[in-house]
């Protein structure tokens, strides 16, 4: 060993029972195959140890975690699990990368989770106090998810884009004696339409849920239930669903603007006419310059709403990177997830309705439901009217009632247990919405004392995700 020691720059190597006899601090860094095998015989000496289990699983959701199964091998000692999120490479990586990437710590003896985190630190990692033990089993599968809240609404985008095209194809190719469009105009003009519907239907998604909670929790009547499972899980994926929605918004205006002409949008320009008398008779050759292509005002009103919607999109897109988020205090980063975020819907909404408005009104009942732009905005003036209905007297002062701890007699529990996202039992865990019994109904998040464990707002996810208690 001494001979081979040489080679490890400094560190020393000794027998395992050396290791335990000299350390308060024992970390395992072996397989979970392994630790029976490895372990079993030194238990007694590492009783009133601390020993880290940095091991991860290959397998999600496991009822025993990694950390669980080595405490159980291990009776006497304090297990704590740390470090399993952190990959050999960010550790040699760290002293020159100048950030801190966190690092989760969970074990039953809370000094035991202490000294874990001084260590941590001294290492120069953000330490992240997740609790008790259990919450190991959040840390393990946490690294097996890809993904885990993009995949709702990416496939909700899609299965929206799918239909939409659809819609659109059957009112302008095959419900129409004489298509308005060419087939070739299928790969810009004609998809233009489903991107937009579906960029607005998914921002109006982002904020649906948050007031569709708003509606549980005057219908339960108290904040202490849980919402559920499917509105939990469709409150912690807002910020991706808002990021979809800005991803879409971003292929339409570019989309729109390299069409953006007489030919495309007649509408939108002033028609060029030239009249030739009558009783004319021409001795030379007629010169006609057709120019004055200027815009209608609904042309340069719906290019302004556009435009005003895509950069304020940009706006509330940016404040949710969590590096961006977290240098804005909380009353600034709420008003641009929920304040800023709600007109961005409105000026979408008005940028579609002044599109279609006229057309709306020529079409009539029930025509006008084949109208792409009537479609786009029914979704969005749903939630705003909520949102309006919620923000103002006497809705307003009940909700606030019902976030502040206030209960109405009868108030509806349901079962406590039940619902939520099962993962109650670690309730502090980063990125969860930390079950939805206090989950935050509001994409606005009006109370503050939710964003603990609250949900946050629509785009930015929760703020607080790293708050530790
Ligand atoms: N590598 C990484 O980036 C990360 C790894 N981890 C976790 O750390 C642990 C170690 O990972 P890593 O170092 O990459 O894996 P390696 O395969 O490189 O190392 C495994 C270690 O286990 C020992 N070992 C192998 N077989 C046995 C056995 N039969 N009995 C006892 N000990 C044995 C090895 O000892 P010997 O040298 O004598 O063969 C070696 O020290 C794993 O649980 C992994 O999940 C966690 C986070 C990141
Ligand atoms: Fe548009």
């Amino acid at each position: 060993m001494s001979a081979l020691g040489d080679s490890f720059c400094g560190v020393e190597l000794v027998s395992i029972r050396e290791c335990i006899s000299t350390s308060d601090v024992v970390i395992v860094a072996i397989h979970r195959e392994y630790f029976r095998s490895t372990l079993q015989d030194v238990a007694h000496l590492l009783a009133d140890k601390v020993v880290v289990d940095v091991s991860n699983r290959e397998t999600l959701k496991v009822a025993q975690s990694n950390a669980e199964y080595l405490a159980s091998i291990l009776p006497g000692a304090s297990v704590v699990k740390a470090f399993n999120s952190v990959s050999a490479f960010a550790m040699d990586d760290i002293s020159e990368s100048g950030t801190s990437p966190a690092v989760y710590v969970a074990g039953n003896d809370p000094e035991a989770r202490e000294k874990v985190i001084i260590l941590a630190q001294a290492m120069g990692f953000r330490a992240v106090n997740l609790g008790l033990l259990k919450a190991s089993r959040w840390m393990e599968d946490d690294l097996l998810s890809v993904f885990p809240l993009w995949k709702m609404p990416i496939a909700l985008a899609t299965a929206i884009f799918v239909l939409a095209w659809v819609f659109v194809v059957y009112i302008y190719f095959i419900n129409r004696d004489k298509p308005p469009y060419s087939w070739e105009q299928l790969f810009m003009k004609v998809l233009n339409k489903p991107v937009c519907m579906t960029a607005i239907a998914m921002m109006a998604l982002t904020y649906l849920p948050g007031q569709l909670a708003s509606v549980l929790q005057i219908y339960y009547g108290t904040k202490h239930r849980r919402f559920p499972q499917f509105m939990d899980f469709w409150l912690k994926c807002r910020k991706q669903m808002g990021l979809v929605s800005f991803f879409l918004v971003i292929i339409h205006a570019v989309l729109s603007v390299m069409m953006i002409s007489p030919t495309y949008y007649g509408s939108w320009f002033h028609k060029a006419t030239v009249t030739v008398p009558a009783n004319s008779t021409l001795n030379s050759a007629l010169v006609l310059t057709v120019s004055k292509h200027w815009m209608t005002w609904k042309g340069e009103s719906a290019c302004l709403l556009g435009t005003l919607a895509f950069v304020l999109m940009g706006v509330v897109a940016v404040t949710s990177i969590r590096s961006v988020g977290d240098s804005l205090n909380w009353s600034e980063w709420r008003s641009v997830q929920s304040n800023l975020g709600y007109i961005v819907l409105a000026v979408s909404a008005a940028h579609a309705t002044v599109m279609g408005a006229q057309g709306w009104y020529k079409r009539g009942f029930p025509k006008v439901f084949f109208a792409v732009t009537f479609l786009s905005v029914l979704l969005p003036f749903l939630v705003l009217a909520m949102k309006l209905a919620f923000s103002l007297p006497p809705l307003s002062g009940y909700l606030r009632k019902i976030r502040r701890g206030w209960e109405r007699e009868g108030a509806r529990y349901g079962d406590l247990e039940g619902g939520g996202n099962g993962q109650q039992a670690y309730c502090n865990l980063p990125g969860s919405s930390g079950g939805a019994r206090q989950g935050n109904g509001d994409c606005c998040g009006d109370n503050i004392e939710l964003e603990k464990s609250g949900s946050g707002a629509a785009f930015g996810g929760n703020k607080n995700a790293q708050v530790t208690f």
